[in-house]
């Protein structure tokens, strides 16, 4: 079986990533064609960008939406397991899925719909319920319209005949999108010493929805799988920028886009001096969608490379496999089959 990274490994060193990872000024000083061109460009190369600019105001939103969810990770470990064990929304530590994986973290994890929050948020801020939904509630309003920005432009970008396809499959109401806050609190005993070694905080993966948007405190950590200049694939460090989003494909848009798009791995390293707050918003369909290659990404020199599917028969796949497992593998066809369907997409063009 393959190894697994523990918890506690050593790792070499990443590389400086400024230099690697694109920045895109969502305010479009050179017009939206540009903008649009710059945001597809991101994705396709290397399925991640910075996104400064972007309209959502820090000290709204995001600064009540960490007050409150670090109120919660420093209450008594009993009153936040209140909220646990994750089935798998809920309050979790350590443990990741359902299938072995762990990581130097505490976390929450929420369906992204009002009327799951409010559900959820009775256990959450005991004194308070309806207050903690709304902050949340919020927030989640802020990011899905930074979230259908992002994809109107990728839509644009992409030449698609719906340049609003991707947005719509977001904004539906029975929408499958999760907000995922993770802690990674410091280890005690280091002495608040960076030396001590890293250790995986959140281990080596792709995000499964369609794009993910993570906001974070000034604690570097995110690491990024990229190809260097020699085509070999590298860790870099991603530089923290709490006033940013960092914004990546999922493992839907690359089938959506039949691979134009890539949905890049990505892990974190947790600091041992400073704990780290980052809050993810996991942008999905409903689960009855169904996820195959759209038509202007089918030609006959690309044909389709992966089979249909609906997002519920994706969640399913993914909820038995590991972390690290590249899951879209599994719905890979193979060659002769795309092969064949090329034929038939060119006869009917
Ligand atoms: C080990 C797992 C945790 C995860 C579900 C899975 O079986 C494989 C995908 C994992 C992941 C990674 C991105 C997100 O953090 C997440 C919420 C998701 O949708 O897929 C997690 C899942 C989870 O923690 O439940
Ligand atoms: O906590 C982070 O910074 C990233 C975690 C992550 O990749 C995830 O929750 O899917
Ligand atoms: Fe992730």
């Amino acid at each position: 079986p393959a190894r697994q990274e523990t918890a506690t490994m050593l790792l070499p060193p990443p590389s400086a990533g400024g230099g690697a990872i694109p920045t895109v000024d969502m305010s479009a000083p050179r017009g939206r064609g540009a903008l649009s061109r710059q945001v597809a460009r991101a994705c396709a190369e290397q399925g991640f960008f910075r996104a400064v600019n972007h309209g959502v105001p820090p000290a709204g939103p995001p600064a009540r939406l960490d007050a409150a969810t670090s109120a919660f990770f420093a209450l008594a470990a009993h009153d936040k397991q209140r909220a646990g064990p994750p089935n798998p929304l809920g309050y979790g530590c350590r443990s990741i899925g359902f299938n072995g994986d762990v990581g130097e973290l505490e976390y929450l994890l929420l369906h992204a719909n009002p009327a799951a929050v409010a559900h959820r948020a009775s256990s959450i801020d005991t004194n308070d319920p309806s207050r903690f939904s709304s902050v949340v509630n919020e927030y989640v309003e802020a990011v899905k319209q930074l979230a259908c920005d992002i994809l109107d432009l990728l839509g644009e970008g992409l030449g698609l005949e719906d340049p609003r396809l991707f947005s719509k499959l977001i904004t539906e109401t029975d929408s499958d999108s999760l907000l995922r806050i993770n802690h990674y609190p410091t280890k005690a005993g280091s002495g608040g010493n960076p030396a001590a070694g890293g250790r995986i905080g959140f281990g080596e993966h792709s995000d499964p929805q369609l794009l993910s948007l993570l906001r974070a405190n000034d604690v570097d950590g995110l690491q990024v799988l990229l190809p260097d200049i020699n085509g070999k694939d590298t860790w870099i460090q991603v530089p923290a920028d709490s006033s940013a989003y960092f914004i990546n494909v999922g493992d839907l848009l690359q089938a959506l886009t039949n691979g134009r798009l890539v949905s890049v791995r990505h892990r974190v390293i947790a600091s041992t001096c400073r704990p780290r707050l980052s809050t993810i918003y996991f942008a999905a369909p409903p689960l009855h969608a169904r996820i195959s290659a759209l038509p202007e990404m089918v030609t006959a020199g690309s044909p389709p490379r992966y089979r249909s599917f609906t997002w519920a028969e994706y969640k399913t796949a993914m909820y038995s496999l590991r972390l690290s497992h590249s899951r879209l593998d599994l719905f890979h066809v193979d060659d002769d089959e795309s092969g064949n369907v090329c034929v038939c997409v060119h006869d009917l063009a």
